[in-house]
């Protein structure tokens, strides 16, 4: 079994005993359920800003630990200053050494667009993300049927969600196509196995739709890169371990953002 298929297999025990202790109503009642969320595009496409999606990370199934001596607060207001357009928090526990707790905590002190970022695979997981103040889910193809995609993407609609959908191919890209999607983005990384390569963004850019924003995921590690990324038609950039692996993330975005070209 690959790495996918084991976070998946966890994922559904854990989505399983979160609805037993969690009901929906208890989270239609929570503290941001009928908050509005930020509208993505609007900061991707804010001249002020990176279009960096900076990312919280602790650790990784394919890096192990990344960084877990700095907080989430600290780290997410750094990267707001540095001109981050969105901010990317792991939720998941078991691979990632996340927790819904840290995206709360990141709510609370930021106003830019929080990403729940983790598996989804159930309705439930969307209330949740909605009720913990997130503003984006995403969606990945490699774990989703078709029909999924296109039910997560109109619920999560419903409740002023934005929906990122990430492939990593063009077979994914055209079977998992659909209205309710706001950004696409080409995970560089396959989660399969863990090889990286920035040249499936650059091949997949122009198979996506110009009504969808494009969003570059993963291995992104210099400036220089994101130019080019930019200049193939890419308006978002998802960079996680790159600053995480540094003591002082928000400063090393700040480092990395003063070598960017600006739009
Ligand atoms: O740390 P990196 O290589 O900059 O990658 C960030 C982000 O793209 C990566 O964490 C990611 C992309 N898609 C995911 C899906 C689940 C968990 C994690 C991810």
């Amino acid at each position: 079994m690959n790495i996918l298929d084991k976070i998946v297999l966890r994922k559904k025990e854990e989505v399983a005993l979160a609805k037993q202790s969690v009901s929906v109503k208890q989270l239609e009642a929570g503290l941001h359920f009928n908050r509005n969320p930020y509208v993505f595009k609007d900061f991707l496409l804010d001249e002020k800003r990176t279009g960096i999606i900076a990312e919280f990370k602790r650790r990784s199934p394919s890096k192990g630990v990344i960084n877990d001596q700095v907080t989430v607060e600290d780290v997410t207001r750094a990267y707001v200053a540095a001109g981050a357009s969105a901010l990317s928090v792991l939720t998941d526990v078991d691979f990632f050494g996340g927790h819904n707790n840290d995206l709360l905590a990141a709510r609370a002190v930021n106003e830019i667009p929080v990403l729940r970022k983790d598996f989804m695979i159930d309705e439930y997981q969307i209330l949740e993300a909605k009720a913990l103040g997130a503003d984006i889910i995403l969606l990945i193809a490699a774990i989703l049927t078709p029909a999924e995609i296109k039910n997560f993407s109109s619920l999560a609609k419903s409740l002023g969600l934005n929906v990122l959908l990430e492939v990593h191919n063009l077979e994914e890209l055209q079977r998992s196509i659909c209205k309710d999607l706001d950004a696409i983005g080409v995970n560089n990384r396959n989660l399969a196995d863990f090889t990286v390569n920035i040249q499936t963004s650059f091949d997949l850019v122009n198979q996506i739709p110009d009504e969808f924003m494009k969003i570059s995921e993963s291995a992104i590690s210099a400036p220089q890169t994101i130019n080019e990324l930019r200049a193939a038609g890419f308006n978002g950039f998802l960079i996680g371990e790159n600053f995480m692996k540094t003591p002082n993330p928000g400063q090393a975005m700040e480092e990395f953002s003063k070598q960017l070209i600006s739009v």
